[in-house]
């Protein structure tokens, strides 16, 4: 264990300190589960006959009715995974269950089925240029040999939905980014799916636009019931609408869990890494002085006490901040809500010959911990003279 780590877990044992244990990757099995990966690998070949491992005895489920994110660093095996449901990637070994079937079984037949239940949206919308609005939307259907009244009835009743009857005759050149989407998802969802698969379908959105679509997408979600599945770099996308997320890297399931937990005590280090920009972090000439180790010399601990759940939901006192000593500084802090738990972060300086004394003391101000989990960053050495 890390020394930082070890005084943590030393201090905080000795001092009634909470830090909670590391989830187990397996954690939270929805209720209900509507697609399962069971031990999922997929290699693809790779330059130079090399194997390329993108996804490694992956397992997990998602519950009926989820919304459920998916992220991880650019290769680590989402659109893989994602693809590994409708089928588009075929797993090279382990099995996909969607309602308990096995998808890899499925023949021609099966597939096609299987590909009207699951519909897809894409960053880049994917529309036809030369046919209209409300062609675009009803070219599965037509395919699929649906008489032309039904046809323009449905799509009709999808253009409702997404709030774009006035713009039925109009070409995908003449419409925004936010209303490409929306013909994007009119058109997912046209075969009645019980699943909607998300490839990044904000991410060339502007953040009123992503806004928008997001909200869309969850009352598509509430009102027709549908499993929602979505992978995007943008954490804020997952922090708004997801309920659970799983974190890939290098092709293996890292971690996994309620959005508020993940994000409010990340475990993993690629968890950690991703979710970086979203939080606040040090002043610029804090964080460049940071050391491991004073080596007896003076200066101050940089502190980072988390809250994740609902133990600080009405904000953390100042009074108890107040307790952490004489000479700590708030840096910075903020406490924010996701999926209506509380999560937030402080980081404090404390003279590290007060640390001791005063920091741990303080992490429990009656029968309140003044945090959940309480990290030392490191060490800003006094400037001499
Ligand atoms: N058709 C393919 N042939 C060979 N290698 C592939 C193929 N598709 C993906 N890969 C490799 O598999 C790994 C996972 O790729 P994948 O696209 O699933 O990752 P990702 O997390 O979606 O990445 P990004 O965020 O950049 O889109 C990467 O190393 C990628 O180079």
């Amino acid at each position: 264990m890390p020394a930082k780590l070890q005084l943590v877990s030393a201090l905080a044992a000795s001092k009634g300190v909470v830090v909670a244990p590391a989830r187990p990757v397996a954690a939270t099995v929805p209720a209900e589960a509507h697609i399962v990966f069971d031990g999922v690998r997929k290699a693809y070949a790779g330059p130079g006959g090399a194997q390329v491992n993108a996804l490694s005895e992956v397992s997990f489920s998602i519950g009926r009715g989820e919304i459920f994110g998916i992220i991880g660093r650019s290769g680590a095996g989402k659109s893989t995974l994602l693809r590994a449901i409708n089928m588009l990637e075929p797993p090279s070994a382990g099995r996909v269950l969607i309602d308990d079937v096995d998808v890899s079984t499925l023949n021609d037949a099966g597939l096609l089925g299987l590909r009207r239940r699951v519909g897809m949206i894409f960053q880049h919308f994917n529309l036809l240029s030369a046919k209209t609005v409300r062609d675009n939307v009803g070219l599965p259907l037509k395919v699929a040999g649906v008489k032309p009244a039904e046809v323009r009835e449905r799509v009709d009743a999808l253009l409702d939905l997404v709030g774009l009857r006035d713009k039925a005759d109009t070409y995908p050149a003449k419409l925004s980014g936010g209303q490409k989407q929306r013909v994007g998802i009119a058109r997912a969802l046209v075969h009645r799916p019980a699943i909607l698969l998300c490839d990044e379908a904000t991410s060339a959105l502007d953040p009123e636009t992503t806004q928008s679509i997001l909200a869309l997408l969850r009352d598509i979600n509430r009102d027709l019931g549908l499993t929602v599945v979505l992978i995007t770099h943008d954490m804020a996308v997952i922090r708004e609408v997801c309920t659970r997320v799983l974190v890939l890297d290098g092709g293996k399931l890292v971690e996994q869990g309620h959005v508020w937990q993940v994000f409010g005590d990340p475990q993993a280090a690629a968890t950690r890494a991703l979710l970086r920009p979203l939080q606040h972090d040090l002043p610029v000439d804090v964080a460049q002085a940071l050391v491991p180790s004073l080596d007896g010399r003076a200066g101050n601990a940089i502190i980072a006490l988390r809250f994740t759940g609902d133990s600080h939901m009405g904000g953390v006192p100042l009074a108890a901040l107040s307790a952490l000593g004489p000479g700590a500084s708030l840096l910075h802090g903020g406490l924010d809500r996701i999926d209506g738990h509380g999560q937030g972060r402080l980081l404090v300086s404390v003279p590290a010959a007060t640390l001791h004394t005063h920091t741990f003391q303080a992490a429990r101000v009656g029968d309140t911990a003044l945090a959940d989990h309480i990290e030392i960053l490191g060490y800003v050495p006094a400037r001499i003279g």
